[in-house]
């Protein structure tokens, strides 16, 4: 499937007790016909009012806490099989409600923002990390500087830039921003450009996964931060740059501290893939359009 473009494998691992192993992973990324951002493997729930336990990876076979565009993702394939439109699942970042509305798009209650620095997590303490001491580039003329840091269940610093986020390197300052000693769980990068009061316009580099289409959980931290230091207001569109999908993400911090994320998803194919190896094998047809790759 994909969210806006990011590329996500949804993985049904329901009814058995085994889990996509980051060399499946791996092995899944390496091959064209299979490559992805992120794997979103649905498990059986652990816990009462929950309706799945989801286990997310990124390309690189690492852990990740949350995927917006991913989330989407098995919010479509559920409510195509079993023709439901709200549900409840947990991750490792908690508790996450979602529900398919009418016109198709779908939304995600994507929790609350975390800013204190140790839990984000930086390495350094930060009072303030709406605005954190972070540069790269020239030291007396830094290509990037002074980005907003905080936690959507994963890290994030998020670049303010005053012209168009394609204009950037982002390959060449991606990769060391990420792995910056800053941030010791390493962190999502975002260049954001303010373009209205109720809009911005963004691209990422992952952690994880490197340059992705799109990423769900960077457009809330944009958001957030960009209402957090008085940018704009509490709901914005974010045109994702990178994304050849021209629809806004639309978020919305609502006053109760939630983040809501509201945008498309879409099913591509399926098959069956080995969760130990990443053996995969493409379905002819279309047959369980919805269920994404079921495991075999
Ligand atoms: N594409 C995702 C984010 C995936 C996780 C990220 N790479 C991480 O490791 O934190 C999204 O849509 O949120």
């Amino acid at each position: 499937m994909n969210g806006l473009g990011n590329k996500i494998l949804v993985v049904d691992m329901r009814g058995r007790t085994d889990t996509v192993t980051p060399q499946a992973a791996i092995a899944l990324n390496a091959d064209p016909a299979t490559q992805f951002d992120q794997i979103m493997a649905i498990h059986d729930p652990k816990a009462e009012g929950t309706d799945a336990w989801i286990d997310i990876l990124n390309s690189d076979g690492s852990k990740a806490q949350a995927c917006g565009n991913g989330t989407r993702c098995v919010v479509q394939a559920l409510a195509a099989e079993t023709g439901r439109k709200a549900f409840t699942f947990q991750t490792v970042a908690g508790i996450l409600n979602a529900a398919e509305h009418e016109d198709g798009s779908i939304s995600v209650d994507m929790g609350k923002p975390v800013f204190a620095w140790n839990r984000i997590p930086l390495s350094e303490e930060f009072f303030d990390t709406s605005r954190i001491e972070l540069q790269i580039g020239p030291i007396d003329a830094p290509v990037l500087h002074s980005p907003s840091a905080m936690s959507m269940g994963n890290p994030h610093a998020i670049f303010w830039v005053d012209k168009d986020p394609m204009a950037f390197d982002l390959e060449r300052f991606g990769p060391l921003l990420e792995n910056h000693p800053m941030f010791p769980e390493k962190a999502n990068i975002t260049l954001a450009q303010v373009t209205s009061k109720g809009s911005l316009r963004t691209r990422t580099w992952e952690r994880g996964a490197g340059l992705t289409l799109a990423c769900g959980s960077a457009a809330c931290a944009a958001a957030v931060s960009a209402a957090r230091t008085g940018r704009t207001g509490r709901r914005v569109e974010i045109d994702v740059a990178s994304s050849s999908i021209r629809q806004p993400l639309v978020i919305e911090w609502r006053d109760d501290d939630h983040v809501i994320m509201t945008g498309p998803a879409e099913w591509e194919w399926s098959g069956k893939v080995d969760p130990a190896t990443g053996c995969f094998n493409r379905d002819l047809e279309p047959e369980n359009h919805g269920q994404g790759a079921q495991a075999n």
